[in-house]
């Protein structure tokens, strides 16, 4: 799958993207005013290097999905400063690729048409891009359904979908807010494997916000643990296992040992 999603055409607009360095300073968040004031998030101050696989970790409500959304320039900071590639976030971000736990499929437009709505959405001619469309598909075994509307597919079909529009445009930039998180076991373990396989060779930034350890150990280079609300970085864990994270891997006596180590963090925090 990864080497069908990685072929990019030749379209200068897609090309020459590389892998951005994310740093996060001083970020707050709070939500509301006076009694109903919500500090969600921070301060905290992160750097996620160029090409990394950051995966954040942390209890529910520890505001990893409103960081996510910070990343994106979806929502602003209270206070701090974010940076993608040198540059201040100030804004949505076309250049950054995102997937939900609840996909943004559109349900007037066929599998195919909402893929090449991302392409549209930045200014890129779908015509151009057939064939990695068409490779896109495959690779999540939606052939078949291209021209299926969402409705007529299942829940792990349109998470699958939902893939393919983010990592149409080639996105230097992943972000990533527990995609998975609805998907049967079977599937979530293939695309995993795919998602790794498609960070090794293009290695594209990548942030994913997950409640699995074992999928962060499994995934990233380095494990970021945020604290429960207000999040703060805990500690961030660089993971220092062999690639590809493979099955003899996860089985591994090291493997275990980082998702120990992990589960005393949240244990001694008491939500686990
Ligand atoms: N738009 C909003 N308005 C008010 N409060 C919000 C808003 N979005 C998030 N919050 C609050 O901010 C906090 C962090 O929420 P967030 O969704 O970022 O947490 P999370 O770590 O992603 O949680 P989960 O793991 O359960 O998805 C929560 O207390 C939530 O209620």
């Amino acid at each position: 799958m990864a080497t069908a999603i990685l072929e990019r055409q030749a379209d200068p607009a897609l090309e020459a993207r590389g892998a951005c360095h994310l740093s996060i300073q001083g970020v707050t968040k709070r939500f509301g005013t006076g009694a109903k004031e919500v500090h969600a998030f921070g301060p905290v101050e992160l750097t996620i290097e160029a090409g990394s696989f950051v995966s954040l970790l942390g209890p529910s409500g520890c505001g990893k999905s409103t960081l996510l959304l910070m990343l994106a320039g979806l929502i602003p900071p209270t206070s701090g400063r974010i940076e993608i590639a040198g540059t201040p976030v100030t804004g949505v971000r076309t250049d950054v690729g995102i997937m939900f736990q609840d996909n943004t499929l559109v349900p007037w437009r066929t599998v195919r048409g909402n893929i090449a709505l991302q392409l549209e959405l930045r200014g890129l001619d779908p015509a151009r891009h057939t064939r990695r469309i068409d490779e896109l598909l495959a690779a999540v075994a939606l052939t078949d359904f291209a021209g299926r509307y969402p409705y007529e597919l299942s829940g792990g079909m349109q998470q699958r979908a939902a893939f393919c529009q983010t990592m149409v445009h080639a996105p230097p930039t992943v972000l990533l807010d527990e995609p998975l998180g609805k998907l049967d076991a079977m599937t979530r373990e293939r695309v995993r494997r795919d998602l790794q396989e498609l960070w090794m060779r293009s290695r594209p930034t990548v942030v994913l916000v997950t409640h699995s350890i074992e999928e962060a150990v499994q995934l990233s280079s380095q494990v970021c643990l945020i604290t429960p609300r207000p999040g703060r970085v805990h500690e961030t864990i660089p993971i220092d296992l062999p690639w590809p994270r493979d099955d003899e891997v996860k089985k591994s006596a090291a493997f275990a040992g980082y998702v120990n180590v992990i589960g005393d963090v949240f244990r001694a925090y008491g939500v686990m």
